[in-house]
């Protein structure tokens, strides 16, 4: 286990993003930072946080005070989860193992994605706090099953079903560095995965609609999935009111409003955006998170405000785990943390039952 210090002067989410840069070479970073085409969607995600603005209320009483919520039926002691990130080891040699050590040490929620560089299991062996499962649906789905009893078997108590990624975003940065992953590290839950025979499109022909499509998901695995789990799904990746009924009618037990960080389709509207219609929509039935683009505890009161009842973060934890490993994801989530209680007392919120639109100035 490589153990080490924050370094000084790292006081927010843009600090440690700077000084992520000299903690990786450059192709994992272009990896990491990007987004899908030109990046329009990926930048919005944090400027449209920037465009609301808000409201003090002040001399309340704050006895009592606390940021505790229940979801799902865990108690969370803060509302920020960590979202699924691929192949943790391209940023910190210990990978999801240094990421949970700091998960279970602050109490924050993780989500381990299906494409991890460590073992589902063995990240659940070294973990202390409840885990849920990131799972991307394979065009084996006997396979499929059976990752999803592996998970159930390790422990993890949800499943965040992403369905906004069915195939791969056009990612640029990418391409210019020739992004691939070093050897030593890989999607080790998928090892001996049959994969689709890869159809050699002719020039004439289009290599996507040539065949890859025939296994994607569709509305139809939910259908299949609640009937091989009893594990409580969440659907990651809804960005259209459409889709919310869809997915309710089928029985999810929790949706998250995420684009992806911007890296799937470019030019989708940022998530705080296309919150309110959506919650407007799901008029609590099910809980909503959200993620994409939160960057300062008063982006995740904004988003509290118009209706998710927590949020989850990409980037900056990975920024965080890339720059002091554990020590790093703890103290950022302890920045992040810190920054919302302000926010919290400054806007007059006791609890996060209190965050409303209220809070919220409006012109
Ligand atoms: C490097 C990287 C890898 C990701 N891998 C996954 C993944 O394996 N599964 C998934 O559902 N989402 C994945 N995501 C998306 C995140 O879960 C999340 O939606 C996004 O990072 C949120 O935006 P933020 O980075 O601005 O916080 C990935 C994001 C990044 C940056
Ligand atoms: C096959 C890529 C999985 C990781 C992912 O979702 C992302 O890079 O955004």
């Amino acid at each position: 286990m490589v153990y080490s210090i924050v370094p000084p002067q790292l006081f927010s989410v843009e600090d440690y993003e700077k000084s992520s840069v000299k903690h990786m070479d450059h192709t994992a970073w272009s990896y990491l930072v990007g987004g899908s085409a030109d990046e329009i969607t990926a930048d919005k995600n944090k400027c449209a946080f920037d465009e609301i603005q808000l409201q003090t209320q002040v001399l309340r009483d704050f006895a009592g005070a606390n940021t505790r919520l229940n979801l799902l039926g865990s108690t969370l002691p803060f509302p920020i989860l960590l979202a699924p990130v691929a192949w943790h080891k391209l940023f910190h040699p210990d990978g999801e193992l240094a990421t949970v050590q700091a998960a279970s040490a602050i109490g924050a929620g993780m989500v381990v994605s299906t494409q991890s560089s460590v073992l589902l299991e063995d990240v659940a062996e070294n973990a202390t706090k409840p885990l849920w499962f990131q799972l991307y649906i394979q065009p084996d789905r006997m396979f499929t099953a059976e990752l999803v009893k592996r998970a159930e078997q390790a422990g993890y108590k949800a499943l965040v079903l992403t369905i906004d990624a069915p195939i791969s975003g056009v990612r640029n940065r990418e391409q210019r560095v020739n992004f691939h992953l070093p050897q030593g590290i890989s999607s080790v839950n998928l090892a001996g995965m049959k994969r689709p025979a890869v159809h050699n499109a002719s020039l004439l022909e289009s290599p996507l609609f040539s065949g890859q499509l025939e296994s994607i998901p569709t509305w139809q695995d939910i259908e299949w999935l609640k009937s091989i789990t009893s594990l409580p799904i969440i659907v990651k990746g809804i960005t259209s009111v459409a889709d919310v009924e869809q997915a309710i009618t089928l029985g999810v037990n929790g949706l998250i409003v995420s684009n992806h960080g911007g890296r799937v389709l470019d030019t989708l509207p940022s998530t705080i955006e296309l919150l309110p219609g959506i919650a407007e929509q799901v008029a609590g039935r099910v809980p909503i998170l959200l993620d994409s683009g939160i960057r300062r505890g008063t982006d995740i009161l904004k988003a509290l405000a118009l209706g998710a009842s927590a949020v989850m973060i990409g980037r900056p934890y990975i920024y965080a785990l890339s720059v002091a490993g554990a020590v790093g994801v703890v103290h950022l989530l302890n920045i992040l943390r810190a920054e919302l209680e302000a926010a919290m007392v400054l806007t007059g919120c006791r609890t996060l039952y209190e965050i409303d639109r209220s809070l919220l100035w409006k012109s």
